[in-house]
């Protein structure tokens, strides 16, 4: 594996019920915070426990079934014999367990991704409380025991292009893909997430997800290789053979098993309990292993970035924030009545050359500012619809 031989994965600790060690967080600069962070700078990830309440992770899962009952127009959460590779072709992404073929937009997903535990959690990695959230989808993998012909399949990737990720000189030229991002398609959304800026330039991107059922190692689903965020650099520039195998400007490198075998065995499950998100930072190797229990394995994808990432233009962010609110409206969500007090929307009319015009623009979202001398900056000049959260 060249100079990456040097790599030494880590040891995970766990608790006594043999969950990977957590994080339960009051604030995002509390010292349970610092803890956390410096788990994550070690180890490349992070849990951080009851994110989302037990009644919150029961309604997920009842949403989780809405959204494979609409696409396989029939019910049929209570019939395990229905769950067949057949009708789960219908469901997304069947080998990765991925439910929903682009963003989804339910109003349980979007309550979920205004929540205020997850907002502190990713504050205390990302050093800063004035974020963007992403529009993912969920995961759901069936039990094996009895059909192991649904099971997924084990997989390392990353949602990046490691490549340009070390070659490109700075941000300016963030996606490098044909066009820019027009939140015309949901399939927008998903591409949003793989844009991890580039290392010469050393903004932290994070990614993360919510487990909504207890996850055990037999249940299959997130696991990474700890330790690998800080070699990715590394790792990239010694394998740059691999990179015929994908298209330049790919931003999703799965990698096989036969070229990374030695990472496939340091790899890690992410054990953790219902209500858990788990954070990683995007350098760091992960995917997912297929289910082995007799139980699904249930989750929600959410990454959030800072508000003033590189990438965010002024016209994108003005386009994401116009598509936001229609979706709003689409699922009954009415911003200035529904929304958490986490959630600040700026009317559209904001000068955009004034200071802080990136900040501003970048808001136009959802989420987020709690920090107070921004508003104060930002009030006299937008209006902000916040309010109390009704759900
Ligand atoms: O937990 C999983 O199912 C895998 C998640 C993952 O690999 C991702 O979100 O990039």
């Amino acid at each position: 594996m060249g100079a990456s031989s040097q790599f030494r994965p880590l040891d995970i600790p766990k608790d006594s019920d043999g969950f990977v060690k957590s994080f339960t967080l009051s604030c995002y600069n509390c010292s349970k915070a610092s803890e956390a962070r410096a788990f994550f700078e070690e180890y490349g990830f992070v849990v951080i426990s009851n994110v989302f309440t037990p009644e919150q992770c029961n309604d997920t899962i009842s949403d989780i079934w809405n959204v494979i009952e609409s696409l396989v127009v029939q019910p049929v959460r209570n019939d395990k014999q229905l769950w067949t590779q057949e009708l789960w072709s219908k469901t997304g992404i069947l080998d990765e367990g991925i439910v929903g073929w682009e963003s989804l937009w339910t109003r349980q997903i979007l309550f979920n991704r205004q929540t205020p535990a997850l907002h502190t959690a990713f504050a205390s990695v990302l050093g800063t409380e004035n974020l963007l959230v992403s529009h993912d989808r969920y995961g759901m993998f069936r039990p094996t025991k009895e059909h192991p012909e649904r099971a997924t399949a084990t997989n390392l990737h990353l949602d990046m292009n490691p490549w340009l990720y070390i070659d490109k000189e700075d941000n300016s030229e963030q996606l490098e893909v044909p066009g820019e991002l027009n939140y015309d398609s949901d399939d927008d959304w998903i591409t949003e997430n793989n844009e991890p800026g580039c290392s010469k330039v050393g903004e932290l991107h994070v990614q993360g997800l919510v487990n909504l059922a207890d996850n055990r190692e037999e249940d299959g689903g997130f696991w990474l290789v700890p330790g690998f965020h800080k070699y990715l650099t590394q790792w990239a520039d010694n394998h740059r053979h691999l990179r015929r195998f994908y298209g330049h400007y790919d931003q999703f490198i799965m990698i096989d098993r036969q070229y990374i075998p030695k990472l496939y065995d340091a790899a890690c499950h992410i054990s953790s309990r219902a209500g858990s998100a788990i954070l990683w930072d995007q350098r760091a190797i992960h995917g997912s292993r297929p289910n082995r229990s007799q139980s699904p394995r249930y989750a929600q994808f959410i990454k959030m970035f800072p508000a003033d990432h590189s990438a965010m233009t002024l016209e994108r962010a003005e386009k994401r924030r116009n598509v936001i609110i229609e979706k709003l409206q689409t699922v009954n969500i009415n911003p200035e009545a529904d929304l958490s007090s986490l959630v600040v929307m700026f009317h559209s009319d904001v000068d955009g050359e004034a200071n802080n015009c990136k900040i501003v623009n970048a808001q136009r979202l959802l989420l987020v500012s709690m920090d107070q001398n921004l508003l104060d900056k930002l009030v006299g000049r937008c209006v902000v619809l916040e309010s109390a959260l009704q759900n």
